[in-house]
């Protein structure tokens, strides 16, 4: 669906020069929820910008649906534009038109509809994010979860086959996030919709993206499925990223109290192993005792797991057996010390 490559861009700004994307590589499938996380300055707005153009790289190539952007001329770019919508984080929202106004701004710009029939799609749209009611207000009388939802409208409003979203949520609270982030969500599944979101919020990762680029200083630092970047963070922004969810259990405390005098483990239980009792089995049938230390039980786009560090002990069983018996019953081990 996307694919870019060798991605080079730098900014001068009073003298100084800032590599904003330096060397950026990615392939996005189609359907599926793309994340973009990193910190302030990371690059991210400059790399989602790349992705219609708003932004042009130095060097580097972009392609949606094996169409090379950056060989289009004027006209045919305005028509592979079409076909990707952009959320913003203030929602862009004409004030002088109404809700129902905004959403036809698009259809009108592309000219291809009557106005019935751009009548029928707003009625449609409007429809899709749940403001039918609030079809003549206008911005100033939305709240901020309402305009970000005529946002979307508006961004799906020409048919786009992958939509954009610029830190879509980051001026909304947590439960109109939540909600913006399940419309966003059901948009997907409902048009099989290509999404690339950009974010500081690991929990906006969590909730809906399907795989996750992390990106640092302009560079891809980690890139995967979100419950093994999740689960199995290999890069230190990654794991300073996760320290702020709670979610990514930190042993270095324990490691220097010496609370155990045998192994310590991360273990990580993902798929059946994360709806069995596994360790309560595991302790019975092989004499195993554990200890538990810290845990985490949760979900990461509807997928349960768990993690636990704990000490492990048995007298009959090498470390490496003690690693083997987990192996086997699908409990992936770090040994911590
Ligand atoms: N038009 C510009 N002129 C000069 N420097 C720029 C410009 N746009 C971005 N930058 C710089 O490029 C780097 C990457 O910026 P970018 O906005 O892409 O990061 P970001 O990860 O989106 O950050 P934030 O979350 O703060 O928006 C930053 O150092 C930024 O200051």
């Amino acid at each position: 669906m996307i694919k870019v490559d060798h991605l080079h861009k730098q900014f001068v700004s009073n003298g100084i020069s800032i590599n904003a994307l330096n060397d950026v590589s990615l392939e996005i499938q189609e359907g599926e929820i793309f994340g973009i996380i990193g910190r302030s300055g990371a690059g991210k707005s400059t790399l989602i910008r790349t992705f219609n153009l708003l932004e042009r790289p130095d060097t580097g190539s972009i392609s949606i649906n094996q169409l090379d952007l950056l060989s289009l001329d004027t006209t045919a770019l305005q028509q592979a534009r079409q076909k990707i919508g952009m959320v913003f984080q203030h929602f862009n929202l004409l004030s002088s038109r109404t809700v129902e106004g905004n959403i036809r701004f698009p259809l009108e710009l592309a000219g291809q509809l009557t106005d019935a029939e751009i009548n029928a799609r707003v009625t449609e749209l409007l429809a899709l994010v749940g403001l039918s009611a609030h079809r003549n207000a206008y911005p100033a009388q939305l709240s901020g979860g309402q305009k970000q939802r005529v946002g979307i409208a508006r961004a799906l409003a020409n048919q786009p086959e992958l939509l954009l979203c610029d830190e879509a949520t980051s001026a909304l609270d947590p439960e109109t996030t939540e909600s913006i982030l399940q419309l966003l969500q059901d948009i997907n599944q409902k048009l099989n919709l290509t999404i690339v979101l950009i974010t500081h919020e690991m929990r906006v990762i969590r909730q809906i993206c399907d795989r996750v680029a992390v990106l640092d200083k302009g560079s891809v630092v980690e890139t995967g499925k979100v419950i093994d970047v999740f689960l199995f963070p290999a890069h230190e922004v990654t794991k300073s990223l996760l320290a702020e969810t709670g979610l990514h259990l930190d042993p270095t405390l324990l490691r220097k109290k010496h609370l155990h005098d045998g192994l310590l483990l991360k273990l990580t239980f993902t798929g059946e192993a994360a709806l069995n009792p596994v360790l309560d089995k595991l302790s019975r049938e092989h004499q195993i005792h554990y200890n538990l230390f810290q845990g985490a039980i949760s979900e990461i786009k509807g997928e349960s797991f768990g993690q636990l560090i704990a000490g492990i002990k048995a007298d009959h069983l090498s470390s490496a057996e003690i690693l083997a018996v987990f192996a086997a019953h699908g409990v992936k081990t770090e040994v911590i010390q």
